[in-house]
Parts: C-alpha cells; structure tokens; sequence
C-alpha cells in the first residue's frame, strides 16, 4: 500500500509500486530524501501550484524524526525550537498545543536530522526492515515498544496529531488563498479594470502574519532552512518605520520614487502604502455607489412608475454601474453637459438625493458631482438628453450662461412688458437654464443657493460672478445672436387675365372660356394646344375639343382686309366644302364667321411640306424622295385641277402631311375656274413671288394705249398651267435646293421672272456635284415653260418618265438589242422614219409592262 500522500511522481509511484520488494528495505535512498526534503520548503506562498500540493510524504518521516531529535534534545535539555521575535505564537504556547507543538516541532526539526546523517536514523529504517514494516502510515519514531509496551499507542497519536496538523495546515493555507483573492478581487473593484500586480498592505500582510503564520520566518537563526510553513515576507523595524515617514501626498509610488531618486526596488512597498492608503476612500465611495442605486431605483420606481421606463433604467442603472467605461469629458462640455440633463424630472429628483448624500459623506463636491453622474441610473438616459440639447455650433462656454433656444422667446416676452406673467410662467417651470429644479434658484433672491448649485455644477470652474437674471436678459439681449427669422415666404399673386371681350360678343362672361384658352365654334368649344403656324392673314392653332379630338382652327381677321379679302376668305370655304370629300384636300369640319372674324375647324396636319424641305437642307438629292413627294403634291393638285379650281397660290407651305398622306391646304386666292375658260383674272396682285408664274406677272408690265388695254393691264392672268408652274418651282427647290429665281432678292426677283430673257438654269448636277437624272430635268422643263400653253398638264407631269418611270430588266435590253440587229441585218437599209417608229413602239410597249 503507498502512502496516501505522495510527492512522487505517477510514474514513479508505478515503478515503485512495481519494484515494491525494494521498498521494504529502503523506502528513499538518501539523494531521494534530500531531494524530497528540499521540496517540502514552502519558500513562497504566492505560488499557487505549490500552495496546491499536499503535504510531502517526507513530512511524515521528518516529524518521525524530529521527534525522536526533540526527546533527544529535551532528554540533553536542548530545545532547538526557536520562534522569530516577528511570531505572534509564542513558542510557549504553541509547546502547550499538542498540535502546533506537532507542527512547529517538525518545522524546526525535520531537515537538520535529515541532513545530519544520524546513524540512529539509519539504524531506525534498519530497524523497520528488520520489522518487515509494510507501510510507512504504520511507522512511529518510537515504534519499538517500550518497556511498558505503550510505544506503539504513542506512535499512532502522533501520527494521528500529525495528520490533523496537516489538515490545519491545509485549512489555514486554502482560507489564506481565498482571503488574498478576496483582496485582489476587492482591489480590482476598487482600482477599475486595470491590472495591477498583486501587492499587499502592511497591514494585511501584518494581519495574515497573525492569522496564519505559526513558525519561523527566514531570518530564524535555526539551521537557515525554510523553517516555516509559509516564507511571507515581513517589514523589518527599520522599514516600519521609514514607512509611517513616507508621505505620497498626491504622489503616485513612480512618482514618489522619481521625486526621491528611490530604488525601484522600493516600488513594492511603497505602492503596498499607496494603496493601503486608498483603500478608506475607495470604501467610502463604494459604499456612496450603493446608497445611490438603492436610492435612485427606489426614486425611479416612484417617478415613471411605467413598468418598461423602469426596466430600461434599471438595465441602465446596472450597466451604467458596472460596466459602461468611464467617458472622458472636457470640463466645460461635460459641465454643459450635466447642466443641461439637471433638466430632466428623474434628474430632479437624484439632485435632491444628492444634497442628502452631500452632506452625510465627507466628500469633496467634485467627487461626489463625478462619482453621481457616472454612476447613477439616469447618467446614460441624461447624457442622452444633454447631448441632444447641445448647439455643436456654439462654444461651450456660451452654451453655459446661453439658454436655450426657445427660451429667447421668454426673454422677448419677458422683455416686453411682460414681466411679471413670464416670471409668474417661470416658477410654473420655465427658468433662464432651462431647468425645472433650478427655478427657485434662479432669481436674486436665491442667489446663494444658485451659487451653491453651480459650484456643485463645476467645481473647477473660476469663481466668477453669477449673473443675475436681469444680466443674463441683458446678455441675451445685446450679445447673443438672434434667433434666425422664418424664411420669408414669397406671397405670389395669381392675377387673372382681364376677361376681354370676345370679339364675336360671345363667352365673355364664360369662366372656363378665359381659363382655358377655349373658343367656341358654332356652340362647340375647342381648347387651344398650340400654334401650328401663321400666314399672311391668319393664324392657325392645333385645338382639341370636349373629345380630346384634334383639330386645327383657322382665326383669320378681317378687320385689316377690305372686301375683296373677305370674298376671297368666302370663297375659301365654299372651295373647302366643295371639296370636303376629296383625301388630298384637307378636310373644313365647321366654320363661323362673326364680326370680322373667321373661324375655320379643319383636319389637323402634323407637318406641311416647307418644314420637310427645310429639314433636308444641305442632304444629298434623294431622287426618290423627290419623285415621291413631287407625285405626292400632284396628285393634290390634280383633284383641284380635276375640281375645276385653280389654287394659284401654290408653295410648299400649302401642303400638309396628315397621318402620312400630303393633302392641300389654303384655297385662300384660289378660284373656281368657269367651265367655258381656262384663265381667270384678278384685280389684285396675290401670291407668293418665289412661285408665281410668269403670265401673273406679265399684266404689270403690259402698256396698253387705251381705256380697255389699261383695265386688262390691272388684270392678271392666271389658269390651272400657273399651278403646272408652281409646281414645277417646288421639284425644282427639291432638286437643287431652292426655287428658280431664288438668286434674285426683292423687286428683281419679279422681274426676272417676267423677263423672258432670263433663263432659268437646268444644272445637270447639283451644288454639291450630283448627277441630276434626265427624267427630272426633262420634267421640270417641261413644267417651268414659260408659254403656259407648252407646259405639262399636271396629269402629263405625273406622267412623265420622273415620275412615271418604265423598270425593265437586263434581259429585257438584251432582247431589245438582238432583236434590233436582226432586223437591220434583214432590211439591210432601214429610214429614219423607220427607227422612230420603232421607238415608239417600243415605248409604248414598255408603257404597259408591269415587272
Ligand atoms: N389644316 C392645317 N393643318 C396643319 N397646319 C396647317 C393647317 N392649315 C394651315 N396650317 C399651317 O398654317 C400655315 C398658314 O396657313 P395658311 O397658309 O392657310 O394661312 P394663310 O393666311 O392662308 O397664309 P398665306 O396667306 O400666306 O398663304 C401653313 O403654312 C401651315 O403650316
């Protein structure tokens, strides 16, 4: 069986377990004791893993022995167990304690038997293998029986003492480690999180010394061992002292060294004062830390009485408490800061707790301000309410004296004349600092009691003179920034058009006529979009009516024109009603016409034809583009013809594209031309001069010599060829960019097309060097002739290879080609007669293939 407590290692225990037959005879070999021995010295009781081993095997043996040395010293009248002038156990007693005695015996004693090599010891374990012992839990120092056979009684109660004394020891060393992490854990509370090293007071260690240490210290003079349970560590006299002359004042122990050039291996104990001498205050305000959560969860409960509003400040009290880190607040921020969360009701209340708790604790106003904010329930809930009445924009020292905002409406008030109502409004809660708990203060007379309340406030502030409430209306008055004024807002005037008058007398008092824009034709009303465009007499507006339906209306007044204009104007609209089923005619839905004014509702066009011109400007000839819309403005112009009028007034404007389709507009000078005649005559020159044609203008330059000569010489010819010429003009700008006579500006313009002496000029290509095709010259020569009698008919133009072109394939020209070989190689001689005859027979053939 091993020994219940064993210092040796599992492995060793095993091989000696194993080798137990050696055992019998020599339980440790002298090194292994030695060694054992050397290991049972606790020469530091801060080590925990030392402090945790039990007691050494070796002990038992030692205490064997030392008793057996201490009957040999008591029998030589030697005792060899000296206590330390530091023992608090005088050796006296403890020799009367059978335990202690036990204790301090093997203390004093263990280690010189073993090192003295005593043969009686070597002749006691010889004696036990002599005795074939199995076990040392049996062995006695004394275990031969003596004479009166009680030797083996005795051994068991020692070993029995022994073994409580090990349980003491072992109670004593745990309650020491418990005491010291107590003391380190209260230290910890009361120094913050930071680490520190573990040091103790003088007066605690003096303390543990009494309570714990039961043996020499190191400087014991018996045989320079160990000698004791503990190796703490014990203030000389000489150290007593020159610590009770140490004075740190506010000196840190680094300081205190560096102020007096000490060693820093005084650091230890000097910081064992430093914090010994901290350790009143920190208790003082660990206790001032519990009254005031005590107190402010009792004064919370009370105030809200809302079951979540205390939960919240209950977990925030906590936290707040406990585990919020310290912020650091500059002093005049965080003075505004704590003023302005003095504002709260909760806040109210803790004030007055705070006055109670001010004058039981002798603390300096500054700690307890410190300690108060930082630690009560309310101190995140108040930052949180000061911050949010902080100016960030505003110094921190006007923020002190400054009230708040919408107390400058109070001061305006109370600056005028009203006085005593804000001041009566003031006691209801109102107050220069905002501040419901200062209210009473905040007046002359409390004046001391306002100073009180700042000092408590800002304690490091300089002592300067407190305004009163008057300076401070003062201040706020002269010195501090107006609020900013309400944005000025711009008053805008909606002012209505003044109803005019509708010229046709009607709808002048119809509301939604002058707010809409609307004009009524015929009952019906049609809002204005936009203007499409204007002419020489009129303007025309794209309309919509009740419908959204589109429409364009023509409002031409008559008030500028004489009658002739107004016929011309009536004649328009019979031509448009005469025509109002043609596709190429735009369509007249409604017309009025009432004092002076015409009114015509017609088929809206998206765009006319001079805009598409305008916007191909500068593009390279597109001859299809040119045929395409040269066929389109003929094929209008054919219905007209075709209805037997004459539009004599025709220009690119005058054509409008509706919904893809190029219709004619603006029969505004156009006659019916009588059935019998071709020309008709005009007494007043209309129309436009870029496109007029010759014969309308030749009648300006007739010279007749009498009275019915001079009446034709006002009469202008005109017939369906002038709208041939017209035409002609138009594909002539198509293809070159402009009209005929476009080089001529003005009056020479005219003349020059009245002249039959200027040509007009047929470039085979363009300004910009571009074949012009035959077809197209071809056609517009035969338009632009200047005897209408020769020109194309419109039906001849439309007709014409430009715009009537034959398409035949290549296999069609090789036939042609063969063909025509063969027959000259069979005639052998054919006329030229013969030839033309066969072109046209050809041509007329070609008329009527279709590919
Ligand atoms: N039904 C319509 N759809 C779209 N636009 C039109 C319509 N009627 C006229 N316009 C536009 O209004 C412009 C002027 O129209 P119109 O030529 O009929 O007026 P006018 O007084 O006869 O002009 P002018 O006497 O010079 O020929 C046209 O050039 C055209 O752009």
């Amino acid at each position: 069986m091993l020994p219940r407590y064993s210092s040796v290692p599992r492995s060793e225990q095993k091989e000696r377990s194993h080798n137990k037959s050696k055992w019998k005879y020599s339980l440790f070999p002298e090194s292994d004791q030695k060694k054992i021995s050397t290991r049972t010295v606790f020469a530091d009781d801060s080590d925990d893993e030392k402090i945790s081993i039990p007691p050494k095997l070796s002990n038992f043996g030692s205490a064997l022995l030392s008793e057996k040395e201490k009957d040999k010293e008591n029998i030589n009248g030697n005792n060899l167990f000296k206590t330390s002038p530091k023992a608090t156990i005088k050796p006296s007693s403890l020799n009367n304690d059978p335990y202690y005695g036990s204790i301090n015996h093997t203390a004093g004693n263990t280690y010189a038997s073993i090192h003295s090599g005593d043969p009686s010891q070597s002749t006691l374990f010889a004696h036990y293998r002599g005795h074939q012992q199995p076990s040392m839990t049996t062995m006695n120092s004394t275990g031969l029986p003596d004479k009166d056979g009680n030797g083996f009684e005795n051994s068991f109660q020692k070993i029995k003492n022994m073994q409580q004394s090990m349980r003491e020891e072992l109670t004593s060393r745990h309650a020491e480690r418990r005491s010291r992490r107590f003391l380190n854990s209260s230290r910890k509370e009361f120094l913050g999180p930071a680490k520190r090293a573990p040091t103790l007071s003088p007066e605690s260690l003096d303390h543990r010394f009494s309570s714990t240490v039961s043996g020499n210290n190191t400087n014991n003079n018996n045989n320079n061992t160990s000698g004791s349970f503990h190796h703490t560590r014990t203030e000389s006299p000489e150290e007593k002292l020159s610590q009770s002359e140490i004075e740190l004042g506010d000196l840190n122990p680094v300081q205190y060294l560096k102020r007096y050039d000490l060693p820093s291996s005084e650091l230890p104990r000097i910081s064992r004062l430093y914090f010994e001498k901290q350790k009143p205050r920190k208790l003082e305000l660990a206790k001032l830390k519990q009254e005031i959560l005590r107190e402010n969860r009792t004064s919370s409960n009370g105030i809200n009485g809302n079951g979540d509003q205390d939960i919240h400040i209950r977990r925030e009290n906590s936290l707040s408490a406990a585990t919020q880190p310290r912020r650091k607040l500059s002093d005049t921020s965080s003075r505004n800061i704590f003023q302005r969360a003095f504002s709260s009701p909760v806040a109210q209340s803790i004030d007055s707790q705070k006055n109670i708790l001010a004058d039981k604790l002798p603390l300096k106003h500054s700690e307890y301000d410190s300690y108060a904010y930082n630690n009560t329930p309310m101190h995140s809930h108040r930052k949180r309410e000061a911050l949010a009445n902080i100016d960030i924009n505003r110094n921190s020292n006007e923020q002190f004296y400054e009230p708040e905002p919408k107390r400058h409406k109070y001061l305006d008030e109370f600056h005028n004349d009203n006085r005593d109502n804000s001041y009566k409004s003031e006691s209801k809660g109102h107050s220069l600092f905002g501040n419901n708990h200062v209210t009473n203060i905040d007046n002359d007379h409390n004046r001391d009691d306002k100073s009180f309340f700042l000092e408590r406030l800002s304690p490091e502030l300089p002592r300067v003179a407190l305004p009163t409430r008057s300076s401070v209306i003062q201040e706020n008055e002269f010195h501090h920034r107006e609020p900013p004024k309400p944005p000025v807002v711009k008053k805008v005037e909606i002012v209505e058009p003044e109803k005019k008058a509708d010229s046709r007398g009607k709808n002048s008092n119809n509301e939604s006529f002058a707010r809409r824009n609307v004009t009524t034709v015929n009952d019906m009303e049609y809002e204005k979009i936009e203007l499409l465009g204007r002419g020489g007499s009129s303007k025309v507006y794209k309309v919509k009516d009740n419908n959204n339906k589109i429409y364009a209306l023509k409002r031409v007044v008559f008030d500028e024109f004489d009658d002739s204009s107004v016929n011309g104007f009536k004649g328009e609209i019979e031509l448009l009603n005469k025509l109002k089923d043609k596709t190429r005619v735009v369509k007249l839905f409604d017309c009025e016409m009432e004092h002076g004014v015409l009114y015509l509702i017609m088929e809206c066009g998206d765009h006319d034809l001079s805009q598409v011109l305008s916007q191909r400007a500068g593009m390279p000839l597109d001859i299809e583009f040119v045929r395409y819309h040269a066929r389109e403005m003929l094929k209008c112009v054919k219905v007209v013809h075709d209805a037997g009028i004459v539009h004599s007034d025709l220009k690119p404007a005058n054509f409008v594209f509706v919904k893809g389709i190029l219709k004619i507009i603006d029969f505004g000078i156009a006659n019916a031309v009588p059935d019998h005649t071709v020309n008709i005559y005009r007494e007043t020159q209309i129309g436009t001069p870029n496109y007029m044609a010759p014969e309308a203008l030749v009648a300006m330059n007739y010279t007749g010599q009498n009275e019915e000569d001079k009446y034709k010489q006002n009469r202008w010819k005109v017939g369906k060829p002038s709208d041939v010429w017209s035409c002609g003009c138009i594909i002539y700008q198509m293809v070159y960019g402009r009209p005929p006579y476009g080089g001529f500006q003005g009056q020479n313009r005219l003349l020059a097309i009245m002249n039959p002496e200027v040509k007009i000029i047929f470039s085979e290509k363009t300004a910009n060097d571009e074949p012009v095709p035959r077809s197209i010259l071809e056609t517009m020569k035969a338009c632009l002739l200047r005897n209408p009698d020769k020109r194309l008919t419109v039906e001849e133009v439309l007709n014409s290879f430009f715009l009537k072109p034959v398409m035949v394939t290549p296999f069609f020209i090789r036939d042609l080609i063969k063909n025509a070989v063969r027959y000259g190689a069979d005639q052998k001689e054919v006329s030229g007669e013969k030839v033309e005859e066969l072109a046209d027979d050809v041509l007329s053939r070609l008329a009527d293939i279709r590919l």
